[in-house]
Parts: structure tokens; sequence; C-alpha cells
């Protein structure tokens, strides 16, 4: 019983499940999302998930995605899960780290991750590729040297019981 055990989890499986188990704590009806930055050395940073921002009532604003008053839909007031995560640092600098995130950065995020000094983005789900603002993101990270890879899935099933 000299050698150490084979089954333990990638870093990439730990840092993309860390991000989605941060998307369970959204109360997005449609979309949860969960971000978690890393340095370089493998240290996890920050966390995040998309929400409303503080003081304003999960229970009082809405979470709807159509309306004719954009005032009476979510968007106009949700912090994305990457802004969050970024937001969430306390530390100082995030030169050079990798962002796990479970969803693909829109462009407001991207330009906030550009200018954080991130410098890999790991995504899993693309479900918006092909919009003006994942199309706008893209553009912006090749043109600023952000590195942006898919998650690669394994067959591994992650359950934590608590
Ligand atoms: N990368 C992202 N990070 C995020 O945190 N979000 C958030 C904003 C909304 O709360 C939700 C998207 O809502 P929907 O349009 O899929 O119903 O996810 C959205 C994106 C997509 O660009
Ligand atoms: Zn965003």
């Amino acid at each position: 019983m000299n050698d150490k055990r084979k089954d333990y989890i990638t870093w990439d499986e730990y840092f993309m499940a860390v991000a989605k188990l941060a998307g369970m704590r959204s109360k997005d009806p449609n979309s949860q999302v969960g971000a978690c930055i890393v340095s370089a050395d493998n240290k996890i940073l920050s966390m995040g998930y998309n929400g409303f921002p503080m003081g304003c009532s999960d229970d009082e604003f809405p979470w709807g995605r159509d309306d004719e008053d954009p005032l009476k839909t979510k968007y106009v007031y949700v912090t994305h899960s990457e802004l969050n995560a970024i937001l969430n640092y306390r530390g100082g600098s995030l030169e050079g780290a990798k962002l796990y995130v479970s969803l693909f950065p829109c462009n407001e995020c991207a330009k906030a991750i550009i200018q954080a000094g991130i410098k890999t983005v790991i995504y899993d789900s693309d479900k918006y590729d092909g919009t003006p603002a994942v199309m706008a993101s893209k553009m912006m990270f090749q043109a600023a040297g952000v590195q942006f890879k898919k998650y690669t899935p394994t067959d591994r099933k992650i359950e934590i019981t608590v």
C-alpha cells in the first residue's frame, strides 16, 4: 500500500466541478452559471454565480426573460457568474489567471476578463454560440491573446452527498 490512489480527479474536472457547484447557488430558473478563477499554479482564487447585486432582492426583482418592458426582465439587473467571480476576488491581481466557467462568457464579461488580466478561459456549454454577444467575445479574446478552450468532459460522474 505504498502506491498513491489512481482514480483521483484531474485539475480540469476539479475546477469545472467547483464552477458548477457555485452555479447551483443561482436563483435563475432558466440558466444557472458558475465560474471559478484559478491561479497559473492551480490555486482557487475566487468563485461566482449569476445573481442580482447585493441589496437587490431575489424575491422582488424579476427572473423573467421576455417582457415588452425591459425593466421587467432579469437581463438589466443580473450580474453574470464571471463578473461576480472577478469582483469577489479581494486579493489583488488576477494577471495570468485561468477562468473555468459553465457557459461561454458574453461580450461584457469578456471585457472584464481581458482587463483583469485573465489569460485562459475554459468553458463547458456554448449554447449561445453564433449570437452577437458570443461572436464579439471570441473576437475580443482572439485580439487580446486570451486563450479559450472547450472543457473536455470525462465519463466520470462526480457526486457529493452533503
Ligand atoms: N456567460 C454567461 N454567464 C452568466 O452568468 N449568464 C447569466 C445571465 C442570466 O442570469 C443567465 C442567462 O439567462 P438565459 O438568457 O439563458 O435565460 O445566465 C449568462 C451568460 C451567457 O453569456
Ligand atoms: Zn457575461
